[in-house]
């Protein structure tokens, strides 16, 4: 063990560190595969992607994993075997992405593993009296650290919990690290499966900084168009663009209790599931074609993500906003959101130097940078940004 203390002393004391940010979203779509070197730390970081892949997932394997996502009662033994699945899968993909991008293990400092989300449960969804926030990621991470044989931090949500939030978003502070700028107060977007946003000041003062999720991205979306179509998502909002808008579903599904919660607030396909959209719709008189409900439900995710931004920030202010995550190739989810918030640039995150599939997985990256080197940074007394370091660090050995 000492000698594995010693090795993670000298990485925290590099000028510059090589690490990988992964990230397996709520998508289920693959593993995120971000190579990052990075310098300094808080509010100094550089950072520059050297590789990036998503290494999709097969659909036995996706099976796998829905057997116990996002549901109330699983296989406990499925989830028992999924958690060192998973953390052994991960390793073996990374080392395939080191082998094509001719970098040797060796090279790298350190792995920086999101895992899977299985359930998200914050109190104000489940409401158990006397428990606390919780969420759960497995793929253990000493699988990872052991396989590659690259020191691995890992499971970032529990210390986010322990210090009073909701064990999410995290994207907040790599926002707020990377992406501040004196010039122009931002909205940095994220539509993953689940959407979210941070704003950034012009100020940079970090206690104005402010992030939650809106509600679901493309996880409703991406669930009927493989029900209806067969296939794994609607590509570039096609679908969505040929149908029609249908008002009282809209309506009733805009109703859900998780819109009228205060901010910020966290979510997950627990909530917004198939099951949802199919009780909603029992409650309406017209029975929909696919084409329309997928473009209820793009209008749905857009109309939410534009509702939380307007009710969560200042009109008053000038902002610009950098879209990023899957949703942000659906031109018919953008075209929509860019008509409800008129006035608001609303630009790909790709024009700040990073891609936009990339950013989770180098979010994760800045993360297990701040566990090495990080200062504290106080994000002030408000919910959602607790100042911590986050991370558990497991060594291959
Ligand atoms: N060309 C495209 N057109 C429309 N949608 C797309 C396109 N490409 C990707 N997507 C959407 O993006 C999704 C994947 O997004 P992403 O990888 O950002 O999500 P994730 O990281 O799994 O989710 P989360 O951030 O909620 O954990 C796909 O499932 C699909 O819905
Ligand atoms: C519990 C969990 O995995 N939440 C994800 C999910 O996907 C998007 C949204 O919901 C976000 O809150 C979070 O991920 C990103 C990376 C985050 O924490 O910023």
């Amino acid at each position: 063990m000492k000698q594995h203390i010693d090795h993670l002393q000298a990485i925290s004391q590099k000028g510059e560190r090589r690490i990988i940010g992964l990230m397996s979203g709520t998508s289920l779509d693959g593993l995120d595969v971000a190579l990052c070197r990075v310098t300094g730390s808080g509010t100094q970081t550089q950072l520059s992607v050297e590789h990036f892949t998503t290494v999709p997932y097969d659909e036995a394997f996706r099976n796998e994993v829905r057997k116990v996502f996002a549901q109330q009662t699983i296989d406990f033994q499925q989830l028992c075997v999924m958690n060192p699945y998973i953390g052994t899968l991960h390793g073996g993909m990374i080392l395939q992405c080191l082998e094509k991008w001719k970098v040797a293990p060796a090279q790298v400092d350190l792995i920086a593993s999101h895992g899977q989300t299985v359930f998200h449960a914050p109190r104000k969804q489940h409401m158990l009296s006397g428990f606390p926030n919780a969420t759960l990621q497995i793929g253990d991470a000493d699988h990872i650290a052991v396989h590659t044989g690259i020191i691995t931090i890992s499971d970032f949500r529990q210390k986010h919990i322990a210090a009073g939030g909701e064990g999410a978003p995290l994207a907040v502070y790599g926002d707020f690290f990377l992406f501040s700028n004196p010039k122009e107060n931002r909205i940095l977007l994220n539509m993953g499966g689940i959407a979210n946003f941070t704003y950034l000041p012009a100020s940079l003062n970090a206690s104005e900084v402010f992030t939650t999720d809106t509600g679901p991205g493309n996880t409703l979306i991406d669930a009927f168009t493989r029900r209806f179509y067969h296939q794994p998502f609607d590509e570039n909002g096609h679908i969505a663009a040929s149908g029609q808008v249908h008002g009282e579903l809209l309506d009733t599904l805009k109703r859900h209790s998780f819109f009228s919660q205060p901010f910020p607030k966290t979510t997950g396909p627990e909530v917004f599931s198939t099951t949802f959209v199919e009780q909603v719709m029992e409650g309406c008189a017209a029975k929909l074609q696919p084409d329309d409900l997928i473009a209820t439900l793009t209008r749905f995710t857009a109309e939410t993500i534009a509702g939380a931004i307007h009710h969560a920030l200042d009109d008053a202010l000038p902002y610009v906003m950098y879209a990023s995550g899957g949703g942000a190739h659906n031109q018919t989810l953008m075209r929509a959101i860019s008509e409800l918030l008129p006035g608001l640039p609303v630009k790909q995150l790709d024009e700040l130097g990073v891609s936009g599939d990339a950013k989770e997985a180098v979010l994760f990256a800045v993360l297990a940078n701040e566990t090495m080197a990080g200062t504290h940074t106080f994000f002030g007394a408000k919910d959602g940004v607790p100042g911590v370091s986050l991370g558990k660090i497991s060594f291959p050995g």
